[in-house]
């Protein structure tokens, strides 16, 4: 079983790095951590990176998650492959580049590109954006499913992850003690559906649904909230259709034995309990 610890970074590729650097600092709120052979490493926490937009195809999406050790990595390696997930281990440039000790890539059952990651790198200069739109950390992603019954047996079969809860067939998975970190949702295609950063208060998802609407970004759902995690929500578009959320008050599952997931029903009151309904291309 391969033991996942916490999503790492998201990779995004673009046609448009100067209009996506610019979206990343001045309306998401990111932090430069550093520019380099096209593309830009972006900061949201003590992290290194957390996200990174490389000059490259906009449906080009990558999510790394983090694993404890090297061994860890090789066992995985071996589970990938095993069960017929062809798996490139990083070069060394390709490492450097991402600041992690160590790296494997390979696509999930849909055809998402996943990393596993050993050692990425944490910074002793505090995450300070131009833009203080209250940003904890990165949190979570969506997640494009062909199939969600088997990415879910996928994910949580080989993954380690465990469902806290299902909308309709839509599961949120946790890899750790923060409600979920993947949830899947059905499409006919492979790819990221929305990256989540955390905001330390439901002040900062208000002051950004008006800072953003008052600037013409596409607002796709909310301000509203989630009956599943209870987190107060804001989801947004940036460059290239890519959702943003940015969200506060996302459940802990304390007591990981006891905790049973909970069905809600595929309808809009249990996606939002303040009846927020999502925009049409909320999911492309
Ligand atoms: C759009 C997603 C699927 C959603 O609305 C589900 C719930 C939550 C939550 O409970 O916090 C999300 O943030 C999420 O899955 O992205
Ligand atoms: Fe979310």
């Amino acid at each position: 079983m391969i033991e996942l610890k916490d999503v790492s970074y998201v990779r995004l590729g673009t046609r448009d790095l100067d209009d996506a650097l610019s979206f990343a600092t001045g309306y998401l709120g990111l932090e430069v951590a550093e520019t380099a052979r096209n593309a830009a490493y972006l900061r949201s926490d003590d992290r290194a990176h957390t996200l990174c937009y490389f000059d490259g195809d906009p449906e080009d999406h990558t999510v790394g998650f983090e694993v404890e050790d090297e061994e860890n990595l090789q066992l995985a390696a071996a589970t990938l492959e095993r069960l017929g997930h062809p798996v490139h281990a990083g070069t060394p440039e390709e490492c450097d580049l991402r600041k992690v000790k160590a790296f494997i890539g390979f696509r999930d059952p849909t055809g998402n590109h996943i990393e596993l990651v050993v050692r990425p790198e944490r910074s002793g200069k505090r995450y300070f954006a131009t833009r203080d739109a209250g940003i904890t950390g990165f949190s979570h992603i969506g997640l494009y499913t062909t199939d969600p019954s088997r990415d879910e047996r996928f994910w949580t079969e080989v993954c380690n992850a465990k469902v806290s809860d299902r909308i309709g067939d839509i599961p949120l998975m946790r890899v750790n003690e923060i409600h979920h970190t993947i949830a899947l949702l059905a499409s006919d295609r492979a790819g990221i559906q929305h990256v989540n950063h955390q905001v330390q208060t439901s002040d900062d998802v208000m002051r950004s649904y008006n800072f953003l609407h008052e600037r013409n970004v596409p607002i796709v759902f909310g301000p509203g909230r989630h009956p599943t995690s209870g987190a107060r929500f804001l989801y947004f578009k940036g460059p290239d259709g890519m959702v943003f959320e940015y969200s506060v008050g996302v459940d802990a599952i304390e007591d990981e034995e006891g905790h049973n997931p909970r069905q809600f029903g595929f309808e809009p009151s249990s996606f939002c309990k303040w009846g927020s309904k999502p925009a049409a291309d909320f999911r492309r």
